[in-house]
């Protein structure tokens, strides 16, 4: 009886209820044949329930309610039996009741106030399900996989009906669990861009294949008739959702396994909740609580520090603004030209792994520190490597800091490209929800664009239109050497010029403090494409007529310092008249 009228039946009438009260567009949606989803309240409403849904419109709204009364009555009636059970079977809860919330959610609540360190309920182990009584139970069971040993198990009790000796505790599990097992094409587009789309066609995957093994392991037994793939799953999910480490009753497990410990199995879960699961004596489990409680709170239990996609596949929810949530990065390097050699020294310092898992309020160092060795340019690279010789680097956090601002603001461009592409390809699942979360995604995007205002970043850096302003005679000679267009197409080489120009009058230049660091770095190697741009350059430069270097201040040594300066330093921004150009950072 309380199995055919068990809780989510409860929540099914109660969503039935609404539909029946609600509107003629909600009975419309009931009656649409296959009833697969109802349109008002967002429901699965599967094939059973459409009948139930049927029967349910021919009676009247205080019928309806009577039956809900019903439902509620004996779903309690179902509680306090398991209770019983409990009980006489010496496990304790004397401060606990159990409760559904306002959504119908069955949890455990404290009936008088519990104080730190108190024992809040106590199992004797003889009272777990697990993969060891299943196998005793029924020893076909002996050579399947834990999971499935106890699987089977538990769909055998449950089909026993009040026979089993765990019926009071099987009668008020949840019938369906929603977790992405049972969901449908439609719900299934939800997990668009996580990891959860092909992880639960891979869950239901394997299964599958381990209830064809189930059943030729039991095709001789005695109850293949009422097994079925559905009931499979069920227990699957009953395991997923409720099970603990089977070590807590067995400490010598190698092996991770999974059991069943009633009771214990009914508190909900909080992030980061304070409270203690011990082994008494060897043979009871004991939950005891860290904080004080209030009588009438929930009492939580803490399932571990776990995501919502961890909590959706095993569990079938998810937690807002869960602090234990993280979206999962991985870094590509195979499109880059120096791949090879960046893969090499990403090794070199232990920063192989490119997946990376990032929370709400941690970036892990490593991502940034690995991102900031893919976006090197090869100055950057000739750079580093100098630095790694010369400071005989610690290999585990040697690239934790800066390297450059130009490197520093091209890792922190490509982390907020890759966040965003993770976003779209989220957002991605369902357009007409998405619209607006793209449209604040894109106002942040111009908000962004705004603050990093160019006037501020003009105002800073090193830029050819300042340096012609405030230099007359260096903009003199550059305007004798390079043509307009050339001014416009060869930006970074008279950026790369006037740095060394600049370098020669350091005590009174504008950027005293940065050339002061910068030409210290003066052992970089020797490049060979820059041999051309010398030969081609330094007729030009070292014109007598012109007169902007003399000929030992333009040497082949120093044009490789300005190029490796102005590739490690430089920014590519947006001027006033909306036109891209460069900037050193003098920082
Ligand atoms: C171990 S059981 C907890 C007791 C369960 N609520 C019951 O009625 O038997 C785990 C299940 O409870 C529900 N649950 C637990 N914590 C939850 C939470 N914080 N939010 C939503 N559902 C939760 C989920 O359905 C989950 O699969």
């Amino acid at each position: 009886m309380c199995d055919e009228q068990g809780k989510n039946k409860e929540g099914h009438l109660k969503l039935m209820k609404t539909c029946y009260e609600s509107s003629a567009a909600c009975l419309d949606c009931a009656e649409k044949s296959g009833k697969e989803e109802c349109c008002e309240t967002q429901c699965r409403i599967n094939a059973e329930l459409a009948d139930t849904t049927a029967r349910l419109m021919s009676l009247n709204a205080p019928q309806v309610d009577a039956l809900i009364n019903l439902v509620i009555e004996s779903s309690q009636k179902c509680a306090d039996i398991c209770s019983k059970w409990l009980c006489e079977n010496e496990a304790t809860f004397p401060k606990v009741r159990f409760d559904e919330d306002k959504n119908g959610m069955g949890g455990s609540y404290a009936v008088q106030p519990i104080h730190p360190n108190e024992i809040i309920a106590t199992l004797p182990l003889n009272l777990t399900l697990t993969p060891k009584l299943a196998r005793e139970s029924l020893p076909i069971l002996t050579s399947l996989s834990c999971r499935a040993a106890l699987a089977t198990f538990l769909v055998h009790e449950r089909l026993l009906g009040n026979l089993s000796f765990y019926h009071p505790y099987i009668n008020i599990l949840p019938k369906n669990i929603s977790t992405p097992l049972t969901y449908s094409e439609r719900e299934m587009l939800w997990l668009k861009g996580t990891n959860l789309g092909p992880g639960s066609e891979n869950r239901k995957e394997i299964l599958r294949k381990e209830f064809e093994e189930v059943l030729k392991v039991v095709s001789n037994g005695e109850f293949i008739d009422g097994l079925s793939w559905e009931l499979y799953m069920w227990a699957c999910d009953v395991i997923s959702s409720r099970s603990f480490p089977n070590k807590l009753v067995n400490p010598d497990d190698t092996e991770t396994k999974e059991a069943l410990f009633p009771l214990i199995d009914s508190f909900n879960h909080k992030p980061r909740q304070k409270i203690t699961w011990e082994v008494h004596e060897r043979n009871k489990l004991r939950l005891v609580a860290s904080d004080y409680i209030e009588a009438g709170q929930q009492i939580y239990n803490n399932y571990g520090s776990k995501s919502n996609e961890e909590l959706l596949v095993g569990y079938g929810f998810c937690i807002p603004d869960n602090p234990d949530d993280w979206v999962v990065i991985k870094v590509n390097i195979s499109q880059d030209p120096q791949c090879d050699e960046k893969l090499d020294l990403l090794s070199s310092l232990g920063l192989s792994e490119i997946t990376h898992f990032i929370k709400k309020d941690n970036i892990p160092s490593n991502l940034l520190s690995q991102l900031r060795v893919l976006v090197m340019n090869s100055a950057e690279l000739i750079y580093f490597r100098k630095l790694q010789e010369t400071r005989n680097f610690n290999v585990n956090n040697s690239i934790n800091e800066p390297i450059g601002y130009r490197n520093e603001l091209a890792m922190l461009k490509t982390f907020s490209n890759l966040l965003k592409m993770k976003l779209e390809i989220l957002l991605d699942r369902d357009e007409e929800f998405c619209d607006d979360k793209i449209m604040s995604v894109k106002e942040s995007e111009s908000m962004m664009n705004f603050l990093a205002k160019d006037e501020l970043l003009d105002s800073l850096l090193i830029t050819i239109d300042k340096v012609m302003k405030i230099d007359k005679k260096f903009s003199k000679a550059i305007h004798e050497i390079f043509s307009n267009e050339l001014l416009v197409s060869e930006e970074d080489t008279i950026l790369i010029l006037y740095l060394i120009y600049e370098s020669q009058y350091i005590e009174n230049s504008k950027w005293k403090l940065f050339f002061e660091v910068a030409i210290k770095y003066d052992d970089f190697l020797h490049i060979q494409e820059l041999t051309e741009l010398y030969d081609e350059l330094q007729p030009l430069v070292c014109n007598p007529d012109v007169k902007l270097f003399e000929k030992d201040v333009f040497s082949i040594d120093k044009l490789i310092w300005s190029t490796c300066i102005f590739e490690i330093c430089s920014i590519t921004f947006n001027n006033k008249d909306k036109r891209q150009t460069f900037g050193i950072v003098p920082l």
